[in-house]
């Protein structure tokens, strides 16, 4: 199993960034929460600061995490770790991401989401 992390980043006005996973990408075109793969002896708090850094070219600092799901896919099982998140600094730029919107919390289930982020989408709506 894959451990993954994810940052359901809210701005000021209360709307939630979402990113489109690129056409080269596994799970091309669908929408997700940025973040990534755990890599041996990181924290999943530190992960997600590296792989928002490298994705989105801003710094984020850790709201309060919201349960972790477990998805099954074809090739591959992830545990999608997410956690609440702020800019701290920055403009974003994509640097793998095909695009990204600012989205209202009620209209999150609309998109195309990758499966395993529907439960967090859930999660986050419910919190
Ligand atoms: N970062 C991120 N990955 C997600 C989400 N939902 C979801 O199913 N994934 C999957 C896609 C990948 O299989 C895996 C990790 O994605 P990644 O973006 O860090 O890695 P990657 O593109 O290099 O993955 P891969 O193409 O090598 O499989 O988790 C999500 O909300 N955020």
């Amino acid at each position: 199993m894959i451990k993954v992390t994810c940052a359901i980043i809210v701005n000021a006005d209360g709307l939630v960034l979402a990113a489109q996973r690129n056409a080269t990408m596994s799970l091309p075109l669908k929408w997700e929460f940025p973040g990534g793969k755990i890599e041996p002896g990181e924290t999943a708090e530190a992960c997600l600061i590296r792989e928002i850094k490298e994705e989105l070219h801003v710094d984020i600092e850790i709201v309060a995490p919201l349960p972790a799901n477990t998805h099954q896919y074809p090739n591959v099982t992830i545990q999608l770790i997410p956690f609440v998140c702020r800019i701290t600094s920055g403009e974003i730029i994509l640097k793998e991401h095909l695009d990204f919107k600012w989205v209202a919390k009620d209209e999150l289930l609309a998109l195309d989401w990758a499966e395993a982020d529907v439960a967090i989408v859930k999660y986050y709506m419910e919190s």
